[in-house]
């Protein structure tokens, strides 16, 4: 166990708040934290674009999928933390915020009230600061209903609607739209050659086949060099309009768009999404309808894989639900450059002895990392990622997301998405599954697939 580096104020390079809401950081040593005052406000229905019309800011916090979630300006409280008390130093952090908070909520949906957006690093020797920030006003839509939070740290704050109204409009407007995307650049080697995951994957393969562990996931980085800065609000926008099935996300520098659901709490239920098994739709065929069902969901060799992510999520979950549902076969999720096996897993949680289930952020950290991102065993399979890889995972592969006062949340896998290390230089990362009957070059190929959406959405 890595010692828990002190909580810090340091903000993600290549991203800043929104002017004048430079936010009051607390550690994770129990000093109390800020008094938050928020009122939430019913909005009119949006337009059939939902939330896609609010991505205009290249500094907003971003949970979307299909015009719905929520999306974050400025900032007024933040919780930053590396190591392996991460998780805990947030959960606590967030408890004691939502202990303090003066909340006026009179819709008491998920995503309503205060929330926290969310990105918490994939490993505990990870120097990526695992973060929970709390904006100053959240919009956010579900179907027909759409609502506006402001909060705020100061008591005699104004937080009447018009006020609330007035400032989302002058941020909107302020919007980085005027960025044009696309304008070039070049993907550039990362910290991981091609030749060295391949022959990382034939390492795991080995390992695999001598009985040391059953499943292992391996992944690489690129560098996308961008001729201008980075347009993030656009590469949002993008990415939601293309991958609707995903789940598009940014928080303080950490972009994408994934198609995993780690795990959903609303009220007493979970859900997840659970995938592993993937194939290119680049090298299909044309014409032929039945090829994914055939090659995809008709191969030992994909279903073992799939299964062991679904064992890994079903056994953390399992001592925490009364009842819980996993489909006996999964379904070809059909993305815009790849297909997947996918599973989707609900149960309804057991209630504490004080009436409480767990949060988004408990089970996020109970079910983080799953055999999807890892490996079975985990211990094992973690182990063998910090040898052959060898590389900070930083927050790819970590839960991204968010979570309200209720511990109503939503967290993805933090896939198919890059992070933003300066206006120039995006980082994007992809892995695989890897089992006894892995191929090393058809593994390094898919982790091209899997970079796709996000060289599409920068424009190279
Ligand atoms: C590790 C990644 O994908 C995971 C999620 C879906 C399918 C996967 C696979 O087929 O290997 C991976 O488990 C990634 O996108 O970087």
């Amino acid at each position: 166990m890595s010692t828990p580096a002190p909580a810090t104020s340091s903000a993600v390079p290549g991203t800043a708040p929104a002017p004048g809401t430079a936010a009051p950081s607390t550690p994770a040593d129990g000093s109390p934290v800020p008094v938050l005052h928020s009122a939430t406000h019913r909005r009119p229905p949006m337009s059939e674009a939902g939330l896609l019309d609010y991505l205009v800011r290249d500094d907003s916090l971003v949970w979307a999928r299909r015009g719905d979630g929520i999306v974050g300006f400025g900032e007024v409280a933040r919780f930053t933390a590396r190591g392996a008390e991460r998780f805990d130093g947030a959960r606590r952090w967030w408890d004691a915020i939502g202990r303090a908070a003066v909340v006026r909520n009179p819709l008491g949906w998920p995503g309503t009230g205060p929330a926290a957006f969310a990105t918490i690093a994939f490993d505990a020797t990870s120097t990526w600061p695992s973060t929970l920030v709390v904006p100053r006003l959240i919009v956010g839509r579900r179907g027909d209903e759409s609502w506006l939070t402001v909060i705020s740290d100061d008591p005699d704050a104004d937080l009447s609607v018009e006020s609330a109204e007035a400032e989302l409009a002058l941020l909107l407007e302020e919007g980085s739209l005027e960025h044009e995307l696309g304008s070039g650049g070049t993907l550039q080697p990362g910290r991981i050659s091609d030749e060295e995951h391949v022959a990382a994957v034939a390492a795991g393969v080995e390992a695999i086949r001598a009985g040391d562990l059953t499943k292992l996931v391996l992944a690489r980085d690129a560098v996308a060099e961008l001729d201008e800065p980075v347009a993030v609000a656009q590469v949002l926008r993008e990415l939601a309009l293309r991958y609707s099935d995903c789940w598009t996300y940014s928080v303080r520098g950490l972009v994408g768009a994934t198609p995993e659901m780690l795990v959903r709490v609303t009220g007493t239920t979970a859900q997840a999404r659970v995938l592993a098994g993937t194939l290119d739709r680049a090298t299909a065929p044309a014409g032929d309808a039945g090829y994914a069902d055939r090659v995809l969901a008709g191969d030992e060799k994909q279903r073992h894989e799939h299964q062991l992510a679904i064992d890994s999520l079903t056994r953390q979950l399992g001592p925490l639900v009364d009842t819980m549902t996993a489909p006996a076969e999964p379904f070809v999720l059909q993305l815009p450059n790849v297909w997947h096996l996918a599973s989707d897993v609900e149960a309804q949680l057991t209630l504490h002895d004080d009436g409480r289930t767990p949060s988004a952020l408990d089970l996020a950290e109970v079910l983080h990392p799953t055999a999807a991102v890892c490996g079975t065993p985990t211990e094992e399979a973690a182990a063998l990622i910090r040898r052959l890889e060898g590389m900070d995972r930083g927050p790819y592969a970590g839960p991204v997301g968010w979570v309200d006062a209720a511990g109503n949340g939503e967290f993805g896998i933090a896939l198919r998405g890059g992070v933003v290390e300066d206006p120039r230089h995006v980082r994007l990362y992809a892995g695989g599954g890897i089992v006894s009957a892995s191929e090393p070059e058809a593994e390094l190929a898919e982790t091209w697939a899997k970079m796709r959406p996000m060289r599409e959405a920068l424009g190279i």
